[in-house]
């Protein structure tokens, strides 16, 4: 047995994810091939790396599968339901930001807040007899967000990539999705509504409590937590 830790497998994240070990004397590295999804851990004994998509970490989490994870703080939040009595959160690891947000066309000259999106969803239904189409891959976050905000009057609609093209494409009327230079939504024609921000993502470490935790395993956590310099968290 060994204690396995799910990382990105690919890209920004997993690069940097292998930069912040690696800085606190944990190496990690991918082994093989440039493309071949398996890796290696230097500097501390018993400590199984795992390479998953960014995506499938929280799944993998929640099901104990591995015993911590680095993924964004957005994904565990819109993938689990109460995630975190699944999950604890070890430490923000300050790359990998991004903030989630509800942007409509920059042509709704009126509509700039979360009231007046519900003044234009109102509008909207009368006007067309549906409800106005919000695309997303948030789901979860965003209904959460929009019901504690008292919006009721809309629609979402799946989008699992490229968000921003669903307003030009008329399959949607607004979008909520990550942004982090805001490039894609000026090239969309898009603008955040100013009191719209869902949740502000960082790539995180997460520990998971359904994960078997026998003596060697809490051993093994302990003695990573102190050379990263976290507190051993309680299980
Ligand atoms: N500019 C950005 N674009 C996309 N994701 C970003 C950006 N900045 C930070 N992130 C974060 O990266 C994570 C998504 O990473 P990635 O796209 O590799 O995941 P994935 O869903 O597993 O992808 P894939 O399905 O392509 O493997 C999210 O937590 C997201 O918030
Ligand atoms: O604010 P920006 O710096 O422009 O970045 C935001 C964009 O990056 C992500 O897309 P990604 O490239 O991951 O592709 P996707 O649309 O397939 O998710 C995200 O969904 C936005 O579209």
């Amino acid at each position: 047995m060994s204690l396995k830790i799910g990382v990105p497998s690919k890209g920004r994240l997993m690069e940097k994810t292998f930069d912040w070990f690696g800085a606190r004397g944990v190496a990690m590295r991918q082994t093989g091939a440039e493309r071949e999804y398996s890796g290696a851990v230097d500097g501390i004994a018993g400590v199984e790396l795992v390479m998953l998509s960014a995506g499938e970490i929280p799944r993998e989490l929640a099901a104990g599968r591995i015993h911590l994870g680095v993924t964004g703080s957005d994904l565990v939040r819109d993938k689990l339901a109460d995630w975190n009595t699944q999950v604890a959160e070890l430490a923000p690891l300050g790359f990998g930001h991004a903030d989630l947000i509800i942007a409509v066309p920059a042509a709704w000259i009126d509509v700039d807040t979360l009231d007046d999106l519900d003044a234009a969803a109102s509008a909207f239904r009368a006007a067309h007899g549906f409800r106005l189409r919000i695309a997303t891959k948030y789901h979860r976050l965003v209904r959460d967000f929009l019901t504690r905000n008292g919006i009721a009057d809309y629609q979402l609609v799946d989008s699992q990539g490229a968000t921003e093209g669903t307003v030009k494409n008329l399959t949607a009327e607004a979008i909520a999705d990550i942004t982090s230079t805001g490039e894609t939504l000026r090239a969309n024609h898009l603008k955040i509504l100013s009191d719209s921000t869902v949740h502000r993502s960082q790539a995180t470490l997460f520990l998971a409590r359904a994960a078997d935790w026998p003596p060697a395993e809490r051993a093994v956590l302990a003695a990573l937590a102190t050379q990263l310099g976290l507190t051993p968290p309680a299980l």
